[in-house]
């Protein structure tokens, strides 16, 4: 299955320095200096001047689940435009399967504790979020910085901690072959014990995104 708003290990592996974890569970790969140093810097700086707080799909009852900020970033600044193109370049998605792009961040003690990228079939608010532009697909996650302690990104199921590097990107398939949710994906932004973590979000969905 390999619909216009996902992309492949063979998309993926077909540019230099991609690196696939070893898995049968999961379609999952990495890119080290995605972005310099300049490019998160701006980033970083984007979002501290605007965000608020994280929110989450399916409300399950912990209000501590996700304690992070979002920031919505606009194509309208330089650097924005910039990632999105080299984000649909790498990928090989067209851009209107892409929601708008975020940026994430965690101060002391905050967490987005284990979830999935994914909307959950046949959940109450499946229809609200996927109507329209259908399931999410692909994720591609960059970190804008090296945290100074903890914020690493647990994958329970396959046992893998990704730890923040500044301009690492990471993108995982949520999906199997046959196109069903990878509850393999299984992820988890642990708390971060010093300092900050910034982290850009791009999903990619089944159908165009307006
Ligand atoms: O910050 C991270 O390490 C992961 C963020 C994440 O999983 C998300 O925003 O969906
Ligand atoms: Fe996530």
């Amino acid at each position: 299955m390999n619909g216009l708003g996902e992309s492949s290990a063979e998309q993926m592996l077909s540019h230099a320095n991609v690196q696939r974890f070893p898995s049968s569970r999961l379609d999952l790969f990495i890119r080290r200096d995605f972005l310099d140093v300049r490019q998160c810097a701006q980033l970083i700086e984007l979002i501290e001047s605007n965000h608020r707080p994280s929110t989450i799909a399916d409300y399950n009852g912990d209000d501590a689940f996700r304690t992070s900020s979002t920031c919505d970033l606009s194509t309208d600044q330089p650097v924005v435009a910039e990632l999105a193109g080299a984000l649909s370049r790498l990928s090989g998605i067209d851009p209107v399967y892409a929601e708008p792009l975020q940026g994430q961040r965690y101060e002391v003690g905050q967490e987005f504790k284990a979830h999935t990228d994914y909307f959950e079939p046949g959940s109450t608010d499946f229809d609200k979020y996927c109507s329209v532009a259908g399931q999410r697909t692909w994720t591609f996650m960059i970190y804008l910085n090296a945290v100074e302690a903890g914020g690493a990104t647990r994958f329970r199921v396959i046992d893998k901690v990704i730890q923040p590097e500044t301009g690492k990107l990471i993108a995982w398939n949520n999906r199997r072959p046959d196109g069903t949710p990878n509850a393999a994906t299984l992820h988890h932004a642990m708390k971060v014990r010093k300092g900050f973590k910034y982290v850009i979000t791009q999903w990619y969905r089944e159908r165009p995104w307006a």
